[in-house]
């Protein structure tokens, strides 16, 4: 779980490529692209890039991102007949393996003007995870993220999907620990050196999803609106590195504990 030097500095070459991609994609997130188009330009980035997307066949995942709009929470697949709209709120979910190391990031994207309620609910999604991010460093308990995030979510009106979760990442796409995104008693001890994502997905309704017929995507039970953010991040003895920092992230990319 805790990984050498060496390792430490692969990872973050990954972690910049992978926010590199989410940077890239922004100007393409418009009215009537097709997320298949979306995901071809991902793909092809990536390979520019000399690196592989780790989505492409992992459990026989048909796509080399997951793109999920609206009330679908994650593992939307690309598809030409899904055609973006004014008002849609997208997710872009990117891991990439460079040099056999992986480093996993996504983001939300709004198409056009959208609404109060899809602005709020992305807003408070990506303040739960940086909550979290500010809480972490080196000696806390695993059980600190999940119920900070927890917190943040229903002290706003939302609810946290609990069917999936953060996870270790290096040499391989998912390692210990399990990181939950709700409250928990992994006692746990964070240490300098350990790198794991925080991916928290939030429901505007209820918590409840539910999967479709083609097996990957889940929505909303209720369906309602869903969002997500996601960070590879870096265990310090000061707080935490965010390795899959990218520029319109609303935190500092190497956080130091608040004193
Ligand atoms: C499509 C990739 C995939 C397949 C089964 S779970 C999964 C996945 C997708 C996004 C992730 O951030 C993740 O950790 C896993
Ligand atoms: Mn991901
Ligand atoms: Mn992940
Ligand atoms: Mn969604």
């Amino acid at each position: 779980m805790i990984k050498k030097e060496s390792e430490i500095e692969k990872i973050r070459i990954s972690g910049k490529l992978a926010a590199k991609v989410l940077e890239m994609i922004e100007e393409y997130v418009q009215p009537d692209i097709s997320t298949e188009e979306l995901n071809n330009i991902c793909h092809d980035f990536i390979n520019q890039n000399n690196a592989i997307p780790a989505c492409l066949g992992y459990h026989g995942f048909p796509k080399s991102v997951c793109i999920s709009v609206n009330d679908v929470v994650c593992h939307g697949i690309p598809s030409k007949n899904q055609i973006l709209k004014i008002g849609d709120i997208v997710n872009i979910d990117v891991t990439v393996i460079k040099d056999n190391y992986y480093a996993d990031t996504s983001k939300m994207f709004f198409v056009g003007k959208t609404n109060i309620l899809s602005k709020r609910l992305c807003k408070v999604t990506q303040e739960s995870l940086y909550a979290a991010l500010n809480i972490i460093k080196s000696g806390i308990p695993l059980f600190k993220i999940g119920e900070t995030i927890e917190n943040y979510v229903e002290n706003h009106g939302f609810s946290v999907v609990k069917e999936y979760c953060g996870h270790g990442i290096g040499s391989s796409f998912h390692e210990e620990p399990h990181v939950l995104h709700y409250k928990n008693n992994n006692k746990l001890i964070l240490k300098e050196g350990m790198i794991f994502t925080i991916e928290p997905m939030v429901n505007a309704g209820k918590s409840e999803v539910k999967c479709m017929k083609d097996g990957w995507t889940v929505k909303t039970k209720d369906h309602s609106l869903s969002a997500q953010y996601e960070h590879t991040i870096l265990v310090t003895n000061y707080g935490c590195d965010i390795l899959t920092w990218h520029k319109q992230d609303k935190i500092l990319p190497s956080l130091t504990t608040s004193l």
